[in-house]
């Protein structure tokens, strides 16, 4: 964890993102020792290394978080890589998952668990733990060497050996790229003792856009007439592309491949120049100051004008309208003006649009030149600033007709600093896919509109501060992002921007546009994904009208969840506070969304009520509804021997559907639905179970039960292995889902029980089942001998009633971790158990809304798949179905 150096820590006036040490969710494993003991990782020589030999998991296997000791590993590694350029230091960091004990109540026995890991087994070169991106002005580098040196970046961190140790940090070198790492070296080596080992810029450049347009999903997006639309990079038809990175300069490269490039061109009038030129003729203090004063200008009276020229009139013959920009500046010779006559906003307007242009121009040129057709601009004159976007994507698209395509990067300014990280050897980030990566977007920075500035939030009580210090200012937890489209002659020139707003996101704000990158290694697409290229998990796009539906929802619901969360943590004043904190920083999000949707990259609803989710465990709520499942597990476990009874008691044909029936009604056990929440006040669980039941009528509003039941009655063709994603605690996986698996497990069929990694509103996880399956297998002998197979009861819990050791053995009933922590599920990123699980699995079964009606409801699987929901939002049955609060789903697709 961060040393709590709260006061102790330098103020750092740029954004920053920071890391959120509250939690940790490392999943990283270890290589398989034998594997590695020899590898030599020193590719260039330098001395920062991960040496992995010897590598063991410390701790039990059950562990999700396993502790890595890496035995030889010497003390001096460094996680640390900078590009020091003209105007800017960008930082790359690596934090290794904080060392937290997770309590796993899982009675999973080893050997069954061992056999499940066998099959998942691999070795991941990479260990868990998280990327960080944080800048500095040049000018300003006693800043970020303080940054360094507090947080002991250079030493691997205030969590390293070294640091607790106090060792001296001889001979550490940390990869550098840019101007600034041979002008600086000396003054690094004074200040922290360490030596800069100096990368090449452009191997860096590349290295750094290579590998995000591979490894992350959304990263590369055009940006025109005011509109931000990702793109999807195939990663077979990559090359060859141009990468112009607008720093200081500009750098032009053609790129063939991995490590196959050349710089073809370049320009010295770039974000410099705007920004050297835009200071000394205006009184701006900061870069963000200059493209904010740019957003209410004019340029008209800087700018010579077609129409200046031509009377007022378009030069159409050439197509060029009489606002397109004939001489940028070329109006202030003619007039008889002083530099104070002019205002400061309009020639910064001028000298942006004159910079962008000319860039988009000489770009385009290079495009031409080598029959390229797309470009992707880098660098932080961007700065992810729409009007500047949009001038440089006008002028590729105006000068190639169409034919070339501007595309700009999320990771913008950051590409020289992340290649620099990318040559330390064997980090194993080289084999991370786009599944291995999580971005999150935690409160580590501060950020408001204003000028609130402040230390980067190392701890929770720090991030709490902030959001209180930003109540009581009463300022709003966001900046507004004031440009609208601006509009286009279509003939070669821009009006001026439309939008009038006056407040540039501030800098710090702007850096929740990057959030902290989760390495996750042991994350796996789904085997069973019929197309993973073409899978999209949210079903309907949270497009404007959608998100404002689910704004107002979700801001509805916040203070009954804040409630739930504080009582869940005693309802202690830190509790409270945390739950403030919590509220704000949600909102804080949502209002963000509001501002720019595609703010944090392509946005779905499944990473919305994620993002409540993350938000929940950052101000340190582990699970908020845990009082309400224990609840509500031990009222359905009370009645489900009746219920039980009551199945057994009828012929096939009536349990299943019975069964199915059950499964649908106590699906309305859901603490995320307003309606029915507010239902749970007209009666006691079983009360309303027992009405959900008796409402269940047929033909539900998909209704593919027969053709379900016609192929489970095949007794030709049983199913073998059956995975069953479950949802919520209580009556839903207690008096639905449990039975549902004893009927599988009765006929034959494998079951593994599919879970929650993590708590997200009341669903059930992964580590809470087994004690479930525990308690209702004292009253079901199917029950017991299939979790005593699957080694789910441990065998001091074996021979509740009576001894089973003459019974005939029972295929096993498993439990596993999606690898989630969500009320939905993204088939691409599954813990790398559940992939291992789904290998011999010939159904899927998902229940509940967010697995199979927000999400997955149009996925495609290589295995017959059926998904189950009781629809418990008026507006979704609307729009998925023409139908109503309550009505069901019961979708069967079978793979022939
Ligand atoms: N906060 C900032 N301070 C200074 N320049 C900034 C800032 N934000 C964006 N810029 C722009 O980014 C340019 C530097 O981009 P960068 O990619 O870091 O290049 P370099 O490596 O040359 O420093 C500056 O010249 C300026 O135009
Ligand atoms: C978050 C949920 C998807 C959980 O549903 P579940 O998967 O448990 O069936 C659902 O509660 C939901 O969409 N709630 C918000 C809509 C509403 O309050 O009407
Ligand atoms: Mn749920």
């Amino acid at each position: 964890m961060a040393a709590n150096n709260s006061g102790s820590e330098p103020r750092i006036p740029e954004d920053v993102t920071l890391e959120d040490e509250a939690e940790a969710e490392a999943k990283g494993k270890a290589p398989a020792a034998s594997s590695s003991a020899t590898t030599t990782m020193n590719r260039s020589g330098s001395r920062p290394q991960l040496d992995l030999s010897g590598a063991a998991i410390h701790g039990t296997l059950e562990d999700r978080n396993p502790t890595i000791l890496l035995p030889n590993q010497s003390d001096d590694i460094s996680h640390l890589a900078l590009d020091i350029g003209g105007s800017l230091i960008k930082l790359v960091y690596f934090s290794r998952h904080a060392d937290q004990p997770t309590e796993d109540k899982r009675k999973l026995s080893t050997k069954r668990r061992l056999e499940i890991f066998t099959g998942a087994r691999r070795s991941y070169p990479v260990l868990g733990g998280r990327l960080h991106f944080v800048k500095f002005e040049t000018g300003k580098l006693n800043e970020c060497l303080d940054f360094i040196s507090s947080k002991q970046l250079h030493r691997g961190g205030v969590d390293s050996p070294s640091w607790r140790s106090g060792a001296q940090p001889d001979n550490i070198v940390i990869k550098a790229t840019g101007g600034g790492a041979f002008k600086y070296a000396d003054l690094f080596k004074e200040r922290l003792g360490v030596s800069l080992e100096k990368e090449d810029e452009m191997d860096c450049l590349v290295a750094g856009a290579n590998f995000l347009l591979k490894a992350i999903r959304h990263e590369a997006f055009t940006h025109m007439d005011g509109q931000k639309e990702y793109v999807q990079i195939d990663q077979n038809d990559l090359f060859p592309y141009l990468l112009v990175n607008v720093g200081s300069g500009v750098s032009i490269i053609k790129v063939d491949g991995h490590g196959k490039f050349q710089r073809v061109s370049g320009t010295n009038v770039g974000g410099g120049t705007y920004w050297g030129l835009g200071r000394l003729m205006t009184e701006c203090k900061s870069f963000d100051e200059l493209l904010e004063l740019s957003q209410r200008g004019d340029n008209s009276t800087i700018d010579m004008l077609v129409g200046d020229i031509y009377g007022g009139l378009d030069y159409s013959k050439i197509g060029l309208s009489a606002s397109t920009i004939a001489s940028s500046f070329g109006k202030t010779i003619s007039d008889n003006k002083e530099l104070s006559d002019y205002r400061p906003e309009d020639i910064s307007l001028s000298l942006l649009r004159m910079i962008s242009y000319n860039i988009g121009q000489i770009s385009y040129l290079n495009a031409l030149r080598y029959g390229l057709k797309r470009i992707f601009f880098g660098g932080f004159f961007i700065r992810g600033h729409a009007y500047t976007m949009d001038t440089i994507s006008f002028a590729v698209h105006f000068w190639s007709k169409g034919e070339a395509k501007a595309m700009f990067l999320r990771h913008e300014g950051f590409l020289g600093a992340l290649g620099a990280f990318m040559s330390y050897e064997k980090h194993g980030l080289d084999d991370l896919s786009a599944h291995h990566l999580v971005e999150r977007f935690p409160m580590g920075a501060p950020y408001v509109g204003g000028k609130i500035h402040g230390p980067p939030l190392g701890d929770l009580n720090e991030k709490i501060s902030w959001m209180e210090k930003f109540v009581q200012k009463g300022t709003q937890i966001t900046a507004p992002v004031p440009m609208g489209a601006p509009a286009t002659t279509g003939m070669g020139g821009f009006e001026r921007p439309t939008s009038k707003g006056d407040i540039l996101r501030s800098d710090a704000s702007a850096a929740l546009n990057v959030g902290v990158l989760h390495l996750v290694p042991s994350l796996d697409v789904f085997p069973l994904l019929e197309d993973p290229k073409t899978y999209e998990p949210n079903t309907i796009d949270l497009d404007h009208d959608e998100f404002k539906y689910w704004f107002t929802i979700l801001s509805d619901h916040l203070p009954d969840l804040v409630e739930k969360a504080v009582a869940s943590e005693g309802g202690t004043d830190d509790a409270k506070r945390r739950g403030d904190a919590f509220a704000h920083a949600f909102s804080a999000h949502l209002a963000r969304l509001t501002e720019e949707p595609a703010a944090y990259g392509k946005f779905g609803l499944a990473n919305l009520l994620e993002l409540r989710e993350e938000c929940l465990r950052e101000f340190q709520f582990f699970d908020a509804y845990v009082s309400i499942k224990q609840r509500e597990n031990e009222a359905s476990l009370a009645v489900l021997p009746d219920l039980l009874m009551e199945l057994d008691s009828m012929d096939e044909e009536d349990r299943l559907l019975a069964l199915i029936e059950g499964v649908l009604a106590a699906n309305i056990f859901d603490w995320g639905s307003k309606a029915c929440v507010d239902l749970y006040n007209q009666g006691t669980i079983i009360e309303i179970y027992r009405m959900s039941r008796k409402k269940m009528q047929r033909p539900w509003r998909i209704d593919d039960f027969d053709t379900f039941k016609s192929r489970m009655l095949k007794k030709d063709q049983p199913y073998k292995s059956a995975l069953i994603s479950v949802d919520n605690a209580g009556a839903d996986v207690v008096l639905g889902m449990l039975p549902l698996a004893r009927e599988f497990l009765r006929r034959g069929v494998e079951v593994v029980l599919v879970a929650n990694s993590l708590p997200a509103l009341n669903d059930i996880t992964a580590n809470e089942l087994p004690e479930i399956v525990a308690e209702a297998a004292k009253h079901c002998g199917i029950l017991r001998k299939a979790a005593e197979a699957g080694g789910l009861i441990v065998d001091a819990m074996a021979g509740i009633q009576g001894d089973t050791k003459d019974e005939p053995a029972s295929v096993p009933l498993m439990v596993v971790e999606n690898g989630c922590g969500s009320p939905c599920i993204d088939f691409r990123q599954v813990s790398s158990e559940l992939a291992a699980a789904a290998k011999d699995a010939d159904l899927l079964i998902l229940e509940g809304m967010g697995r199979s009606l927000h999400t997955n409801l149009n996925a495609r699987f290589k295995c017959d798949a059926l998904k189950l929901a009781m629809v418990k939002n008026q507006r979704l049955a609307e729009k998925l179905f023409n139908g109503n609060i309550y009505d069901c789903i019961c979708k069967f697709e079978p793979v022939s």
